[in-house]
């Protein structure tokens, strides 16, 4: 089924994808490493599904790994969206994950688990699994802003298929495995995997959890609530402070399940480098940032002192208000695969739990944002900024109360690791959504101010 005819359509398809990494280069050629079949034969519905992994090759001499779930039928059903990607032999291939019947034959194959040409696929709950293949529920694949792509099967089962890959196991896996354990409620429960090898080495494609029904995303929730007329809280104070005890409770079972460490003098200088040298691809990446580097630099070079008590320890890594959910059952928190274009090497490295804490500060900012970016009036603008420092504050106390920590006393490490997500963030939206850089450039561009005494997200109301 591969060929120069498919490798070809794969170097015109993957670039208009939303979640391909390769974007402001350009994609000089694919090739197709791994062809795992889910069913050999026409499946339900006269559907062959197989999960491609290929690899990308771009003009900067790098290279990406992704995985395409192919679809191959003799007709495209209707209702299947995005086009074809090639047609070969009379049948025509198309991106799996909106064909319920190709996406059926997942869900069987993980249910089924074992090795299976190619697919070595693990049912951690088989009988859920099973029960979920009985009931022959139709998929549904989830819209929106992602870098992976999630099907949900009858609110029982989510199944994210990783589009971009990276050799070793995903730690969005790795940490859903390591919590099952301690059934955690802030987590959602681990139902199955599907991975391949390449190079000898585990390639992770697909990992099942239980759904969770009626969940609403944290950013749903703090948009809404940022531009709500006064008088109208969409986002009680008892939840944010709620949301800030469940982040701490997630880092606690990381801290048991993967283990703690100080944060030595020295560890802090590394962390520290690595942020510069981070600043330093980012401006290539983005020369927006430019005009900003050295006040940040200079923002970095002063972290030296370790507040006293302070540790590293394995963490989220990405996390923002799209990654918790409010349910009847409280917040739970997902998407433990940390940053995507890292490799997985960093993200898996223990670091300071202050950085997730971080990454929550600055999605309040963009969230509050959404009222600039959608031209709301300068009272609404003030007012969404108002209710972001009053949604941080109160995540922030919740933090603090769940963990024991002064946080005020840490305030210089969370203006650093806020900076340092700032500028990761500038090189996200150059590359992804370039309207919205502006929201962490101007964070970035704050880092004088905040050295010189301004706000750092705890009392201040901006
Ligand atoms: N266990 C779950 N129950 C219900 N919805 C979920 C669950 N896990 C993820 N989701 C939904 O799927 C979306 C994408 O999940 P996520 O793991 O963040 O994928 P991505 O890596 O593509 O961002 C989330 O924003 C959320 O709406
Ligand atoms: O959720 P992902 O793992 O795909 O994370 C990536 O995409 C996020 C956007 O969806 C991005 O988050 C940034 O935008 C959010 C609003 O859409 C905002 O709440 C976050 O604070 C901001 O960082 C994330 O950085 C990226 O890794």
């Amino acid at each position: 089924m591969t060929g120069p005819g498919l490798t070809d359509a794969l170097a015109a398809w993957l670039p208009r994808q939303r979640w391909y990494g390769g974007r402001g280069t350009t994609t000089t050629g694919v090739d197709v490493e791994r062809v795992v079949e889910l069913a050999d034969d026409l499946g339900r519905g006269g559907v062959r599904a197989v999960l491609l992994v290929v690899r990308a090759h771009l003009s900067t001499g790098e290279s990406h790994l992704y995985q395409v779930p192919l679809a191959v039928r003799a007709t495209m059903p209707s209702g299947v969206d995005g086009g074809p990607i090639a047609r070969r032999d009379g049948l025509v291939l198309y991106d799996a994950t909106s064909d319920p019947e190709a996406m059926a034959l997942l869900l069987g194959v993980i249910a089924r688990g074992g090795d299976r040409s190619g697919v070595e696929s693990t049912a951690d709950d088989p009988d859920e699994l099973r029960a979920a293949v009985r009931a022959g529920v139709p998929a549904r694949r989830l819209r929106g802003e992602q870098s992976n792509t999630s099907v949900v099967f009858g609110d029982r089962v989510i199944v994210k298929l990783f589009r971009r890959l990276a050799t070793g196991t995903n730690p969005d896996l790795e940490v859903h495995r390591a919590l099952r354990p301690y059934g955690l409620p802030h987590v959602a429960a681990l139902l199955g995997s599907v991975a391949t090898t390449l190079d000898g080495e585990p390639v992770t494609l697909a990992l099942a959890q239980r759904f969770v029904p009626g969940a609403v995303d944290g950013w749903e929730l703090a948009t809404a609530a940022a531009r709500a007329p006064a008088g109208q809280d969409l986002l009680p104070e008892d939840d944010l402070r709620a949301l800030g005890i469940a982040v701490a409770e997630v880092h606690h079972a990381l801290g048991r399940a993967f283990g703690t460490s100080a944060l030595t003098g020295p560890l802090l200088a590394d962390a520290r480098d690595t942020m510069l040298t981070r600043l330093d691809g980012a401006v290539v990446a983005a020369p927006v940032l430019e005009p900003y580097a050295d006040e940040v630099r200079g923002a970095f070079a002063g972290l030296t002192g370790v507040p006293p008590g302070e540790h590293v320890q394995r963490v989220h890594g990405d996390l923002h208000l799209g990654q918790v959910l409010r349910t009847a059952d409280g917040w739970k928190v997902i998407d433990f695969e940390g940053e995507p274009s890292a490799p997985i090497a960093r993200r898996v490295v223990a670091d300071s739990p202050l950085r997730d804490v971080a990454g929550m500060l600055r999605s309040f900012d963009y969230a509050a944002a959404q009222v600039e970016l959608s031209c709301g009036s300068y009272g609404e603008v003030v007012a969404a900024r108002r209710w972001a420092e009053r949604a941080k504050a109160a995540f922030l106390a919740g933090y603090g109360a769940a963990t024991g920590t002064d946080l005020s006393g840490r305030a210089e490490l969370l203006r650093a690791w806020e900076l340092d997500k700032a500028v990761y963030e500038v090189v996200y939206e150059t590359r992804h959504r370039p309207g919205w850089a502006r929201i962490p450039l101007r964070a970035v561009a704050g880092a004088g101010a905040a050295r010189g005494g301004g706000g750092h997200g705890f009392h201040d109301a901006r």
